[in-house]
């Protein structure tokens, strides 16, 4: 409850975007509750989950549980990341607990029947066309992107036409579709028996990285891992001696270069201080200078080349760091990075404090991709297992359930 409070909290723009637009939505058009519309159309019956949502749920959850034996051969057998506040991603509830909750707030029969009003009346807005339309807008207005907003606001009106919504039915529906979409790509890094895993971090400046390997070599580190970060953005000495300061706090040894040096032979040699080390993990930062992509994609390539020398497998994982800020530029990076590297996760930082929280929704959508952490601030707490129904109900701006 207090991971979700934080990650609530620290989405407040997005969700309070959408808050200010459901209220805003529902009210052009809608009613007042009477005895008489109370009536006609039940709540539960307004809150029926088409079949198509129920079907998807429970299956996507089972993959990354399941503990795995130790000696499986690399790549083929990930165990759960021991990030600190690990939280396997739960079943998602079907979205029941709004018409709990707005009945609780409905005065009973007697007062009914007495024309008393025990709590706040709850307005109601028939679902048309036009609703819909206003929907799909404050959708795209997070930077869900147009074709996910539209499959998003379809699936959830699909059956319900014509029926009366509140705000906490319509945000209910709408997180469960949404956490629907997240719930396949919600995996965490996965771990492999074969050390040292070599993960590759790759992003344009600016996204986060440098900060996302200090947080994830401080995590690993925490939970009892041997790590090695490679500082491997050489040019911007910056971000060195950021690594260095993140890496102190940790008892992380980090790897440093000359200025301006080959990132590839400094990638060679932490390979070779991570075996000697008997790492677990070997972190290697990169460049992120995505002006001249044909540099940067030689300099990704050759670093590659020369980690696979001493391990054939290396990198096990490269993972694309994406600022949320960015907004529907993301969408952009991930094809480009995909174009000049192998990306096999994502990390999605700066989720605090944005009102573009929706592109999440938008990437898992288009590229499938799994989503290993999100980073909702600077400090090393700030970075969190993606968690599908979490991440709705916050972007929704969802009371915990
Ligand atoms: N609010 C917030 N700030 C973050 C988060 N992650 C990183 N930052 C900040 O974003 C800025 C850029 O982060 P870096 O880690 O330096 O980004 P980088 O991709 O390594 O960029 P270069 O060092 O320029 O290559 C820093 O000020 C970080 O503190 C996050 O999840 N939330």
């Amino acid at each position: 409850m207090a991971f979700f409070d934080k990650l609530k909290s620290k989405l407040f723009k997005s969700s309070s975007k959408i808050d200010d637009g459901l209220e805003a939505i529902v009210e052009d058009g809608g009613a007042v509750d009477t005895p008489d519309t109370d009536d006609a159309l039940p709540v539960d019956q307004v809150m029926d989950t088409p079949d198509i949502a129920v079907e998807a749920l429970p299956d996507a959850v089972e993959d990354d549980a399941a503990p795995l034996p130790a000696d499986v051969p690399a790549k083929a057998a990930p165990e759960p990341v021991p990030l600190r506040d690990t939280i396997q991603p739960a079943v998602p509830d079907l979205p029941a607990s709004a018409p709990a909750k707005e009945a609780a707030r409905k005065p009973g029969l007697m007062g009914r029947l007495m024309g008393r009003s025990t709590a706040a009346p709850v307005v109601r807005r028939v679902l048309d066309d036009e609703m819909l339309e206003q929907l799909e807008e404050l959708l795209i207005s997070t930077d869900m992107g147009v074709d996910t907003a539209l499959r998003v606001t379809a699936n959830m009106a699909e059956g319900r036409f014509g029926k009366r919504l509140s705000v906490e039915e319509i945000k209910r529906l709408l997180a469960a579709e949404v956490a629907r979409i997240m719930d396949p790509i919600a995996k965490p890094l996965p771990l492999y028996s074969k050390t040292p895993q070599v993960v590759l971090v790759v992003g344009v400046n600016g996204s986060g990285k440098t900060t996302t390997i200090g947080k994830l070599a401080s995590q690993f580190k925490a939970a009892g891992k041997n790590v090695v970060i490679a500082a491997g953005d050489t040019f911007r000495a910056a971000a060195v001696e950021q690594l260095q300061v993140w890496g102190e706090r940790a008892g992380v040894p980090v790897l440093t270069a000359a200025q301006g040096s080959d990132p590839a032979s400094l990638a060679f040699d932490a390979m070779g201080q991570a075996e000697r080390d008997g790492a677990d993990l070997l972190l290697i930062d990169t460049a992120g200078r995505l002006q001249n992509r044909g540099d940067l994609m030689e300099e990704l390539a050759k670093i590659v080349r020369v980690i696979r020398k001493k391990d054939p497998s290396a990198p096990h994982n490269t993972l694309l760091v994406l600022d949320a800020t960015t907004g529907q530029n993301a969408l952009n990076q991930v094809k480009v990075f995909q174009e000049i590297s192998d990306v096999s996760g994502l990390v999605m930082t700066k989720l605090d404090g944005t009102a573009k929280g929706g592109v999440l929704v938008a990437l898992a959508d288009k590229f499938g991709l799994p989503i290993h952490a999100i980073g909702v601030g600077e400090q090393i707490d700030d970075l969190q297992p993606f968690d599908p129904q979490e991440f709705a109900d916050a972007l929704m701006g969802l009371d915990p359930q």
